[in-house]
């Protein structure tokens, strides 16, 4: 895997705008839209997710919403197509989906049942690793679809709340870690 761009981390981190007690009390809240909003930011994060997986995935997975930011673009980087993960009843075709449990709630996460071949290579994209509740939930569903997970792309990982020892044996790779 590749090895961390410092630079760009440090970038990230002082774009980002810590919000207390969002949306609940006790979550701190890691607000991304700073970092959205800086085209050159954008793009250096959006370099940063692509940069080793160029050639190695068939099919990059955005969870929604934010994963839709992150992951449509790195999709466009690599050349290859892009699959939402809806939060349920969004998606008008066949489904399948996974409840899951995050930070501050629980949900369910679905995909179309026909989003990816069997064996298909995923990459699968986010803005932030807290729990991995979420990520792995993610996994699972694409596991439910006969495809491989190739990694776990995040543009920012919360150490403290063990999302990377949620998703043993697979490749996670953040470009910060908080
Ligand atoms: O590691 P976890 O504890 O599972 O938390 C991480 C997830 O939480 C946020 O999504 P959220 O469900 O809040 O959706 P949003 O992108 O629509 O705000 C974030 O975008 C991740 O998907
Ligand atoms: N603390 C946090 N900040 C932003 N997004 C999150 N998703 C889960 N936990 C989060």
């Amino acid at each position: 895997m590749s090895e961390p761009d410092e630079e760009l981390a440090a970038r990230i981190t002082a774009s980002l705008r810590d919000i207390p007690d969002f949306p609940e009390p006790g979550v701190l809240f890691k607000d991304i839209t700073p970092l959205i909003g800086d085209g050159a930011l954008l793009t250096q994060t959006v370099t940063g997710l692509a940069r080793p997986w160029h050639g190695r995935v068939d099919a990059v997975a955005g969870l929604e919403a934010r994963g839709f930011v992150f992951g449509a673009a790195v999709a466009v980087a690599l050349g290859v197509g892009f699959v939402p993960v809806r939060k349920a009843g969004k998606l008008p075709a066949d489904a399948v989906g996974v409840d899951y449990a995050l930070e501050y709630g629980t949900a369910r996460i679905e995909a179309h049942a026909d989003a990816v071949p069997a064996g298909a290579r995923v990459l699968v994209v986010d803005d932030v690793l807290a729990t991995g509740g979420t990520a792995a939930a993610a996994c699972r569903l694409f596991e439910q679809l006969q495809a491989e997970v190739v990694g776990v792309d995040v543009v920012i990982e919360l150490a403290a709340l063990g999302g990377r020892e949620r998703l043993p044996e697979r490749a996670v790779r953040a470009l910060l870690t908080v």
